[in-house]
């Protein structure tokens, strides 16, 4: 039986499983498991890219299962490169090098990192068509997924969650939830036709605008307090402005722009923070 849909042949079958590598959705929980082994300090190399690539499995499996969801069992897009049983092969592949990654962590780490790196594959599982019907799962499934990549890459090297770790990983979740809201924004007239609850088609696109700006604010006031505090390094002050400065421009433009400079503005808020927390340079000149 085929498991490409355009064509046949092992060409035509990898081209498929290829094109659910979708690196915008991959490339933040790799960054930010990365983010978290540093944030631990020394990094054991071996460690860091077992954590990788379970992340990598995890929004695998997503992306094969909200394919086969929208096109195989709701109709909702025109086209899906795998056929209904290639689906179903990479839901299998991908959830058996989920399994191998947490073997293997549990015989490198222990046990309790199960508690922060199973999350992300029930999350990404079940993301449809469960999870993408509600305003409020469907807004922070991936954020949530993101916080517990920092969380699980801070575990496999330390051993244990700080009150720091555990405070990056709330900040990205609150802040990549509000730039999520603004993302699904674009799609409002198209997720309205087809009855999907975003918060956009939820509570209206200028609701929705307000909301996500909130919840960024929120983020950069989080940032800002636990900095004057020092429970963060000084320096994750210059991450908060940086975005900030990003958010003011995308908050006057349409949601497309919006999406992409907050999308860039997040890698720069990350970047400066991993400057932060390995060297803070703010924080060694007061
Ligand atoms: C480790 C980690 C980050 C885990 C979380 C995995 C997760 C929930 C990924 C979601 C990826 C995805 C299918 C996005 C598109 O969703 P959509 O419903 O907005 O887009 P659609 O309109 O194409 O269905």
């Amino acid at each position: 039986m085929a498991l490409a849909r355009d064509g046949t042949g092992s060409g035509a079958v990898a081209r498929a499983y290829w094109s659910q590598v979708h690196p915008v959705f991959m490339t933040p929980p790799i960054a930010a498991s990365l983010f978290g082994a540093i944030l631990a300090g020394s990094v054991d190399p071996v460690l860091a890219a077992v954590h990788v690539v379970a992340m990598f499995a995890a929004v695998y499996t997503a992306h094969v299962k909200d394919g086969y969801v929208d096109f195989h069992v709701r109709g909702e897009d025109d086209d899906h490169p795998l056929t209904e049983r290639g689906c179903r092969i990479g839901l299998a592949a991908s959830t058996a090098v989920f399994a191998g990654c947490c073997l293997l962590l549990v015989a490198l780490v222990d046990v309790l990192v199960l508690a922060v790196v199973v999350p992300t594959w029930l999350i990404a599982y079940h993301h449809a068509p469960q999870l993408d019907t509600n305003p409020v799962t469907a807004t922070t499934g991936y954020p949530l997924g993101i916080a517990l990549s920092i969380l699980g890459g801070f575990y496999v090297q330390a051993g244990t969650i700080t009150a720091v770790s555990l405070g990056f990983a709330v900040v990205f979740l609150i802040l990549l939830s509000g730039v999520k809201v603004i993302d699904d924004a674009q799609d409002y007239a198209y997720d309205r036709s087809i009855r999907k609850r975003t918060v956009a088609v939820a509570v209206g696109p200028d609701r929705a605008y307000a909301v996500a700006y909130g919840l960024m604010t929120t983020a950069l006031i989080a940032v800002t307090a636990f900095a004057v505090l020092r429970i963060f390094p000084l320096t994750a002050l210059v991450a908060a402005l940086a975005f900030a400065a990003v958010a003011a421009v995308a908050r006057r433009a349409d949601p497309e722009l919006a999406t992409m400079l907050l999308v860039r503005g997040s890698y720069v808020f990350l970047a400066v923070l991993v400057a932060a927390v390995r060297f803070d340079p703010l924080g060694r000149l007061v």
